[in-house]
This record gives structure tokens, C-alpha cells and sequence, in this order.
């Protein structure tokens, strides 16, 4: 296993807790990107020349792909700071022809970094083992591997789990496929794939998930043609055989992790947060749209488009909130954010419904299990149903006073560590080491703006 190149964490790590907060207030900016993030390093790995990314999110899951990057061939390394959002650092990525690494790719607990690169190196044609850890070996991986398969790929795996063996192939042949359920992942991997198999590929998407592997394949100069289906998806059409021109990234910041500070800033009284340069790109905007829905006082401010993709500042006031019904198709556009959803939904007035919601199960936790364990500890009123989750907001804040089990958890160690910033007592996540997956910053961020959070 290669060690992720990193800067030091400041992340505190084991049990963690977060105390009941004065206002929250002040600006910051949002780290960047996650998804955006592991498709520069891909995409700048495939290519010819050199990709300079600026503002890359240097999260233990983006490391790992950075990792798996040099193993495969390509060179990328850090090259210098400042100038993204976040003052993130600037990344050089140096694309060479794919070899099939001597060890095991090693993705930590990133399900988007483990299935992008199957279908990349399926692509490539060469050999490589996949592992990860404990949260990712439950992971299905069959999503990816079947559509691979019926390109011709050979693979060897048990159950269609991790660890997974791709046999380097000769040549892969064009598909014709309808995605099974709404994920970027699976799409993003065929899209990879494709542009090594003969023939034209042709993907039907019936729910339109986050668009970045096309948007960002055609800023490296691989034609793509989408067309809609009539009925609300689309069809996306790529040749293969392209190939990828090197270009310059700009990573927006990720709201996924601008959640956290927006939502803290919604339950605890008297704040007033910005959270500056986070995407918006309605793909990715679903929590914003239900918490305006729920009544929320949030307002995306100096809106620009910055390299092809909406962006915008978020200042969210704390606010009094009501609960909703979040319909199903919205939940390819805000999957992430269920469990902070649930958090503020624990704190308005009446009822929320969340349908649509399979995918939380085989996420990196089944995160409706523990969104319902975590809030019933700490005296929220959760159900659930196998794709549903229902939260019966009481208009004040959690009792508190238990700790929450986080399975390995990123999304879930965050949402309770918010609930606590609210709560009569203080909310414990059992491990706060997985939060540096996406947001190794989490805890400067937060503590910037006033939250009090600290070891248990
Ligand atoms: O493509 C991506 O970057 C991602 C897609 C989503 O997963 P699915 O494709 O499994 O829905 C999301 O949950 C994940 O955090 C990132
Ligand atoms: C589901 C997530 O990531 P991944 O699938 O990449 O592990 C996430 O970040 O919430």
C-alpha cells in the first residue's frame, strides 16, 4: 500500500463530543469538492500532458486515488498552495500509458475512488487488485462489475465484494446499458470504461445524478453527446478510443461538507454563518432546496459561474423550521446529506418525510440505521422503513447526553457532532478519525465559527 501524501491532520481522532454553543458567526470558505476532486486526478492520470488542479481536496479518500494514480503509472504530487478555494493547494497531475500495479490498489473507505478507477482501469486494459477497508470490503461492488463484464471484462471477486481482481483485457466492446439505480458512480465507471471498448457506448440514466465525469470529459476534449429520454433522465452517448487532452481544474467548494457549518448555523439561536465558493450546481443542491423549503433563512449570494460550474456564497441565519415532505426524486441531488438533513428536520416543527432513500443503506454505514440510533440516544423521535426515514421534529433542541456509534462513518460522526452544538447536554461520536475522509478540516471550520467541540 502506498501512504497517502498528506498534510499533517488537525483532526482530533477517538471520542469526540460537541457542547451546546453561543452564536454561531463569521465566514469561511468550503474545502473542496470530493467527487470533483478523485475525477482531476483520473482524468489527469488518462490524459497526455500535464493537469494543474487547484484547490483539490486533500481528504484521505482523494489521497488514496492520488495514490492509486502514481501505482498505476501517472505521476501526481502537490505542487505548491494557495489559490483555490480554501487557499487549497494546487495538484500536477502527469498522465502516462497505464501499467498494471504490483500491489493491491488500496481505497480506503472510498467507494467513488475504488469504483471511478475500476472502470479506468478496465479502460486501460491493464491488471489491478482493489481493496479497501472495513466499511468498503461491505460495500456492493456488482453494480460496477457486472456493466464491465458485459463489456467483456474478466474479473474475479467474491459475492461482488472487495477485494476485487480485474484481468487486463485486450480490448473491451461498446455497451448498450440502462443504469439500475441513480448513481454517478456506476455511470462515471461505464463512461471510463467506454473510452477504451470499440463502438459507441450508450447509457441510459432514468434519474439524472451529478454530471461531473461529463462535464470534466469534455473539458479534456472527449466528445460526449447527452440527449433527453422525455421522461425526466437521459441518454449519454461516447465513442471510444478518444483521447484525453490535458486541462487545468478549478475544484469549487463541496456542498456536501458546506452542509455541516449551513446546518449548524440553522439550530443553534442568534447565528449568522457564510459559507463562501461551494457548487451549486443543481445536481448537488437538493439539502439547499429542502431547507429553504423547511423555511429556512438561506441565501446563495455573489453567484458566479466559475470554470462551467455554478458557484456561490451561503449565508444561512438560524432560523424557525418546519418539517416537509422531501420527495423521492429529489434524492440523487442531495444523497449525501440525509443524515444532517435528519439532524435540522430533529429541530423544526412537526413531521419530515424522506422517501427514495435505498441507496443509504450501502452507503459507507446503513445511514437510515444510524441516523434512527443516533437520534432516538439522544431523544430525537426517528422511524424508518427499508427505503424511508421519518423524523418528528419537536421545535426545540435534542436532550443529548448519549454517544452515537458512527460504523465507520464520515457523514454520520459530523451530523451528530452538529446536533450537540444545539443540544441541552453534549452529543459523543464514539471515533472522529473517519471525518478527515472528506473534511479534515471540520473541526478548524467549525471551531472558527464558535462551535465548541473537543475530546470526550
Ligand atoms: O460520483 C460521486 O462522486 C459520488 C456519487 C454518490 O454515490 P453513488 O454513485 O453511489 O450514488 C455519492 O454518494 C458519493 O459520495 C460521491
Ligand atoms: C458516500 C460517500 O462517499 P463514497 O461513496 O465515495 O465512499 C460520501 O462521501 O458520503
Amino acid at each position: 500500500m502506498t501512504a497517502p501524501q498528506a498534510k499533517p491532520a488537525r483532526l482530533a481522532t477517538g471520542r469526540v463530543e460537541a457542547r451546546r454553543s453561543g452564536p454561531l458567526s463569521g465566514a469561511a470558505s468550503a474545502p473542496g469538492d470530493k467527487s470533483i476532486s478523485h475525477r482531476a486526478l483520473i482524468l489527469g492520470a488518462l490524459s497526455g500532458g500535464e493537469t494543474r488542479t487547484t484547490g483539490l481536496l486533500e481528504a484521505d479518500d482523494v489521497l488514496r486515488t492520488a495514490a492509486a494514480m502514481r501505482a498505476l503509472g501517472a505521476e501526481a504530487e502537490r505542487d505548491g498552495t494557495g489559490g483555490g478555494p480554501g487557499g487549497g493547494s494546487v495538484w500536477r497531475v502527469t498522465g502516462a500509458p497505464w501499467r498494471s500495479p504490483e500491489r493491491a490498489l488500496y481505497l480506503g473507505n472510498s467507494g467513488t475512488g475504488v469504483r471511478l478507477i475500476m472502470g479506468a482501469v478496465a479502460g486501460a486494459g491493464v491488471a489491478a487488485t482493489f481493496d479497501g477497508d472495513v466499511s468498503l470490503r461491505a460495500r456492493p461492488m456488482g453494480r460496477v462489475l457486472e456493466p464491465l463484464r458485459m463489456m467483456g471484462l474478466e474479473t474475479s471477486d467474491e459475492n461482488g465484494r472487495l477485494p476485487v481482481t480485474i484481468e487486463a483485457n485486450g480490448g473491451l466492446k461498446a455497451v448498450d446499458v440502462k443504469l439500475a439505480a441513480p448513481s454517478a458512480q456506476v455511470k462515471s465507471a461505464i463512461l471510463l470504461a467506454a473510452l477504451g471498448a470499440e463502438g459507441v457506448t450508450r447509457i441510459h440514466e432514468p434519474e439524472l445524478c451529478r454530471d461531473h465525469t461529463e462535464r470534466m470529459l469534455s473539458a479534456f476534449g472527449v466528445d460526449l453527446a447527452t440527449q433527453p429520454d422525455g421522461e425526466g433522465g437521459r441518454f449519454i452517448e461516447i465513442a471510444g478510443g478518444q483521447a484525453l487532452v490535458s486541462c487545468d481544474i478549478v475544484v469549487p467548494g463541496d456542498p456536501s461538507s458546506a452542509a455541516f457549518p449551513v446546518a449548524a448555523a440553522l439550530i443553534v439561536p442568534n447565528s449568522d454563518v457564510t459559507i463562501k465558493g461551494v457548487l451549486v450546481n443543481p445536481l448537488r443542491a437538493g439539502f439547499y432546496e429542502t431547507l429553504r423549503e423547511m423555511g429556512a433563512d438561506i441565501s446563495f449570494e455573489n453567484t458566479r459561474v466559475e470554470n462551467g460550474e455554478p458557484v456561490a456564497d451561503i449565508r444561512a441565519r438560524h432560523s424557525v423550521l418546519r418539517g416537509v415532505e422531501v420527495p423521492a426524486d429529489r434524492a440523487p441531488s442531495m444523497i449525501d446529506e440525509y443524515p444532517i438533513l435528519a439532524v435540522v428536520a430533529a429541530h423544526a416543527h412537526g413531521e419530515t418525510m424522506m422517501t427514495g432513500l435505498e441507496e443509504l443503506r450501502v452507503k459507507e454505514s446503513d445511514r437510515i440505521a444510524c441516523v434512527e440510533a443516533g437520534l432516538a440516544a439522544n431523544g430525537g423521535d426517528a422511524a424508518s422503513g427499508p427505503d424511508w426515514l421519518r423524523v418528528r421534529g419537536q421545535g426545540q433542541p435534542l436532550k443529548g447526553g448519549a454517544m452515537v456509534k458512527t460504523h465507520h462513518d464520515h457523514r454520520i460522526a459530523m451530523s451528530f457532532l452538529v446536533a450537540g452544538l444545539a443540544s441541552e447536554k453534549p452529543v459523543e461520536i464514539d471515533d472522529a478519525s473517519m471525518i478527515a475522509t472528506s473534511f479534515p478540516d471540520f473541526f478548524d471550520l467549525m471551531t472558527s465559527i464558535g462551535a465548541e467541540m473537543g475530546a470526550a
